[in-house]
């Protein structure tokens, strides 16, 4: 019989075979090794210029300008905690449209209008898509996140963009809805009035508001206020749907080195991913009761037709139509959250923001109050029908969206093609921040930028404009990825601004101040949250007639 022919590896060692004069490997030598060629890769990767933008003018190629980043981690040290900020003054150096690698993945900053214009409007198709590492929402949602905010452009999102759009924010629907807000608004005001009837104790406004404008936002997407929906028990362990909802936001809104440095991810150095799976697993079972439920009820009352956005979605997910399209109850899931997490804070800061400035500038404090006791007199509370006639109260919104946008960087955006921007070559799966901050305060673009001057928008085209209109203006962003809900975020804040401030005066207890201080997260608050005391300035029972009325005529089941 024919002995089998040796290999070149058999012959390579007199004496033995090759490997044999090799260390036995031990699973952490092999770690090691595998630390080490990662690191040299990422080192490799680091200095390559080959995803870096580009242009060749006369000849001669050049590249996107930007700080110069460190091996693996990039220019990840140099966001520090604010990094709209941080960004901002890089920018004075490198340029308006500036080149960063966060870890190993490639993104443009556009500081400018110009810029902002490019990515939002010319190219705006190119750029609708959303990073591809993003950890928590993978694990939150599933790994497809089939949520309108984090879902790549492609046709579910459109069909489940276009739902929201066409159907949950149209007008028909908002004015649907407005008795219910009216409500809610109400509450709030009653719950700040018996705190103003003790003796006017200071209160944590942002958990007021907080609640008030989830009660809202959860009526008009599932039909009534959350802790309306009993604490559900799920196996040894009851999940509270209200947590559930902060949870989710605290977790969506955590840094994760693993989306800038993926090949470090599976490591999980942060220790997040426990959390993140037990936030999944809290969120899908409080929203998957709600559905069932829901469900359940269709079944008892035939077809009804829709009414608030979780029914909306139902019709959706049994749209024979939609069967091409995976509609299924983890989307349904999805869009839920988004509204909550979308929708909450972005309009709980904003008021906020708003309070803190008009008390820093009191002046125009009572330039509001005044237009308010004009417009709606002392003998009620203010109502949503006031508002085309409340233009200063607009002014102050605008204004304070324009120095305190909530998402000063906007949600990432990717290039979803290679493309060329001011000459340069983008290539795909470049992401982009674009950094409505700096643009709304530049100086070129703004007389003072960083004084509170609401009376700048009034007379101006941009006082009632639509998001992308003016991109010196983008707090809701601009193009097929703007907030759809910009409305209704709109809405929400003027109503309650105005209420609370037509309703009490508010104080700042002696021996402490306001600071405008930021603080970075899924949306930028006040690091120091407003602390103020209510003192009553309407008669108590023009508040708890309202409420009364407004429930009598609003009833939820
Ligand atoms: C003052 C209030 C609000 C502000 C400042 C705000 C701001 C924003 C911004 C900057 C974006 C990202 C735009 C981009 O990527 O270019 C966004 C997206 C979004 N917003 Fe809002 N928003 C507000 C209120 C709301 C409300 C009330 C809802 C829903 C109830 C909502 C739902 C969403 C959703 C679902 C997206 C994702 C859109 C997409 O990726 O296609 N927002 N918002």
């Amino acid at each position: 019989m024919a002995m089998p022919q040796e290999s070149i590896w058999d012959v390579a060692a007199p004496g033995g075979r090759f490997w044999q004069w090799l260390p036995t490997p031990t699973t952490t030598s092999i770690l090691w090794a595998a630390l080490a060629l990662g690191l040299c890769w990422l080192w490799w990767k680091n200095n390559s210029q080959n995803d870096r933008p580009r242009r060749t003018q006369g000849g001669r190629k050049s590249f996107m300008p930007g700080p110069r980043p460190l091996p693996i981690i990039g220019n990840l040290h140099q966001l520090g905690e604010l990094p709209h900020r941080t960004l901002a003054e890089l920018s004075k150096t490198h340029g308006p449209l500036m080149f960063l690698r966060l870890g190993s993945v490639p993104f443009v900053v556009a500081s400018s209008s110009q810029a902002a214009k490019l990515v939002l409007q010319t190219h705006d198709k190119t750029f609708a898509g959303r990073p591809v590492h993003w950890t928590a929402p993978k694990i939150i949602m599933g790994p497809t996140m089939p949520s309108v905010l984090f879902h790549q452009p492609d046709a579910y999102w459109r069909l489940a963009r276009q739902i929201c759009v066409s159907d949950f924010f149209s007008n028909k629907r908002m004015h649907y809805f407005q008795g219910v807000r009216m409500r809610e608004v109400s509450n709030l005001l009653v719950s700040i009035l018996n705190v103003a009837l003790e003796g006017s104790k200071p209160i944590l406004l942002r958990e007021v508001l907080q609640a008030g404008i989830l009660n809202i936002i959860a009526i008009m997407s599932v039909g009534k206020p959350l802790q309306r929906f009993l604490t559900v028990g799920s196996g040894s362990c009851d999940v509270d749907i209200v947590r559930s909802i902060f949870e989710t936001k605290a977790s969506l809104g955590l840094f994760e080195i693993g989306d800038y440095i993926p090949w470090l991810a599976w490591l999980d150095l942060q220790g997040n991913r426990k959390r993140h799976r037990q936030v999944a697993k809290n969120a899908r079972t409080v929203l998957q009761r709600i559905v069932d439920t829901r469900r359940i009820q269709h079944g008892s009352q035939g077809n009804p037709s829709p009414q608030d956005l979780l029914d909306i979605l139902l019709k959706a997910a049994g749209d024979p139509n939609n069967k091409d399209i995976q509609f299924d109850d983890a989307a349904v899931r999805a869009i839920l959250l988004d509204m909550f997490v979308a929708g909450t804070d972005t309009a709980t800061m904003t008021i906020e923001w708003a309070l803190a400035e008009l008390l820093q500038n009191r002046n125009k404090l009572q330039k509001l109050i005044t237009e308010l006791h004009e417009v709606v007199g002392s003998s009620r509370i203010v109502h949503e029908n006031d508002l085309p006639n409340l233009s200063y109260l607009r002014a102050v919104v605008n204004e304070t969206l324009r120095l305190h946008p909530s998402a000063p960087l906007l949600p990432p955006h990717r290039s979803m093609d290679a493309c060329d921007v001011d000459g340069y070559h983008i290539p795909m799966g470049t992401n982009v921040y674009v950094n409505a901050w700096t643009i709304q305060r530049d100086p070129s673009l703004w007389e003072n930028p960083l004084d509170f001057e609401p009376e700048r928008f009034l007379g101006s085209p941009m006082m009632d404009s639509i998001p992308g209109q003016y991109m010196e203006l983008i707090p809701f962003g601009g193009g097929r990825r703007s907030c759809p809900g910009w409305r209704l975020g709109l809405l929400i804040t003027q109503i309650v601004l105005a209420n609370i401030l037509h309703a009490f005066g508010w104080e700042i207890p002696i021996g402490t101040s306001v600071s405008l201080d930021e603080k970075f997260g899924i949306a930028v608050s006040m690091l120091k949250p407003l602390y103020i005391s209510p003192l009553l300035k309407l008669e108590s029972n023009i508040l708890i007639d309202a409420q009364k009325t407004l429930s009598d005529l609003v009833e939820i089941t």
